[in-house]
């Protein structure tokens, strides 16, 4: 992934400022060093590297950092401030009724985008639609209609025309119930001609409110000159990376975009429907630097907590939780929505303390015991009853060798269970009294716990699903 050392390295150097309450100029030389070496390395223009590094040295050196702030948060703000500059804005998209038009070359990742996008859409309330013109790229027609089903999403296309055009004309038509449509266009080696006749005929036909240009991560600094072509040519509102997961060179499409004057709308980082995350500067920064992209994880949290509550019993509130006493049977739900977040190393790189460094020094394996441990608490838990799962402390040494027969796992699962919800209800028990604290109180007091600004600290954790 890209960048993916700058938050490490970074943290490394930044921890021998530990204890200072000033900086010199040797710390602030050895800051800029490390990280004018992550971003070469990530293929961010050369240039852009020493504008950077000039201001955060000028800066770290003469701003005075606010009374009680150490040289080392002092430091890693400006430092923050300054990549979040960097990357530039995010593209502008209200949630509302819309067209939006995907252009880019062959191969950039525009039909799994499309899809990506519809995705993204439908899980902020909207209904979307992708309409599907490539009619050059044989399959392209197959792809799009099998991602959009996987995406649970409403999908038009025609393998039998041959002209985009009239494929664009139709499919606004069939998705007229859609309030979000997602125009697919057919890619091409190079801008050549043919490709902008017809992306300027599919725009006139279609008007979109926007047009996204996709590009792939891998192209670098070449970015710049992408963005540029398709601009004059149809105009672009906004710019799609795809396959950061990919390359670690990523940096150069992320900065060249910004050179150009455009901004980026969405990242992808992977091949299924769910691997597509809005750009926000600040969040894709923060995590960069393992302070834990806070907004991006009560987005999921919340997501997954408003699944899970559906599935469930409808009056039941993820606020009771807080309130009263926590139980196994809420326990449960939690773990629930922990699955629903996706793999439980990304939710745990997003957690404040646990990003980045936290996560490098746990074994390969770490995260995958974890998970096989919830399948464990799982099982057992299904062979509790009704009144053990709500009385969990009434649960004694018989009852642990039935649970235990019952759920074919040993005494010692059951008993580890009983003990990690006994630590999860104490973390609960903290946020209680947050009077109508939500979801994201309880994410910014696990913030707190991770000491403010700086990341690596070790606190926080999904009350305690952490690498226990
Ligand atoms: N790893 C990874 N692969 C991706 C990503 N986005 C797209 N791909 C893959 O890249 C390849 C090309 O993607 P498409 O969506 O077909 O690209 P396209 O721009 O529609 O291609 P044309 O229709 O030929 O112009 C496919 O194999 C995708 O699965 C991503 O974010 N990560």
């Amino acid at each position: 992934m890209v960048l993916d050392d700058l938050g490490s390295s970074l943290r490394g150097t930044l921890d021998s400022l530990r204890g200072k309450s000033r900086i010199d100029e040797e710390d602030v030389e050895k800051v800029v060093k490390e990280i004018q070496r992550s971003l070469l390395q990530a293929d961010v223009d050369v240039s852009l590297v020493m504008e950077l590094s000039d201001s955060i040295e000028e800066r770290s050196l003469e701003e005075e950092p606010p009374a009680g702030t150490t040289a080392r948060d002092h430091v890693l703000r400006i430092v923050y401030e300054e990549l979040v500059d960097l990357v530039g804005e995010s593209t502008e998209l209200p949630l509302e009724e819309q067209t939006i038009m995907l252009a880019g070359l062959q191969g950039s990742g525009k039909t799994t985008t499309a899809a990506k996008m519809a995705w993204w859409f439908s899980k902020k309330g909207l209904r979307p639609a992708v309409i599907q013109t490539d009619t050059f790229r044989p399959g392209a027609y197959e792809q799009a209609k099998q991602m959009c089903e996987r995406a649970e999403v409403d999908f038009y296309g025609d393998p039998d025309e041959d002209d985009p055009v009239k494929i664009a004309r139709d499919g606004l038509e069939a998705t007229e119930d859609a309030d979000v449509r997602i125009v697919d266009t057919a890619g091409r080696h190079a801008l050549e001609d043919d490709l902008i006749d017809e992306i300027e005929e599919i725009e006139a036909t279609v008007q979109p409110d926007r047009s996204l240009l996709v590009l792939d991560a891998a192209i670098g600094q070449g970015a710049k000159d992408q963005a540029t072509q398709f601009e004059t040519s149809v105009g672009i509102d906004g710019v799609v990376i795809t396959k950061l997961d990919g390359t670690a060179k990523g940096g150069g499409a992320l900065t060249a975009v910004n050179e150009t004057g455009s901004t980026i709308a969405f990242l992808g980082s992977g091949e299924t429907v769910q691997d597509i995350e809005r750009f926000e500067p600040s969040g894709f920064i923060s995590r960069l630097l393992g302070m834990g992209d806070l907004k991006q994880l009560t987005e999921r949290v919340e997501r997954a907590m408003e699944e899970t509550q559906a599935e469930e019993e409808e009056d039941w509130d993820p606020e009771d939780m807080l309130k009263g006493e926590f139980t196994l049977k809420d326990m449960k739900r939690q773990m629930d929505a922990m699955n629903k977040m996706g793999p439980l190393d990304q939710v745990m790189d997003m957690i404040p303390g646990m990003g980045g460094g936290l996560m490098d020094q746990l074994p390969d394996d770490a995260m995958d015991v974890t998970q096989d441990r919830m399948r464990n608490f799982e099982v057992v838990m299904d062979s509790m009853t009704e009144d053990e799962l709500e009385n969990p402390r009434s649960i004694g040494a018989s009852q642990v060798r039935r649970i235990a027969k019952g759920s074919g796992q040993g005494e010692e699962t059951v008993r580890e269970l009983l003990e990690q919800h006994k630590m999860m209800s104490r973390t609960m028990k903290q946020f209680q009294g947050m009077g109508d604290g939500d979801m994201q109180r309880m994410m910014k007091k696990m913030q707190q716990g991770d000491g403010g600004m700086g990341g690596g600290g070790g606190g926080g954790g999904m009350g305690g699903f952490g690498p226990f």
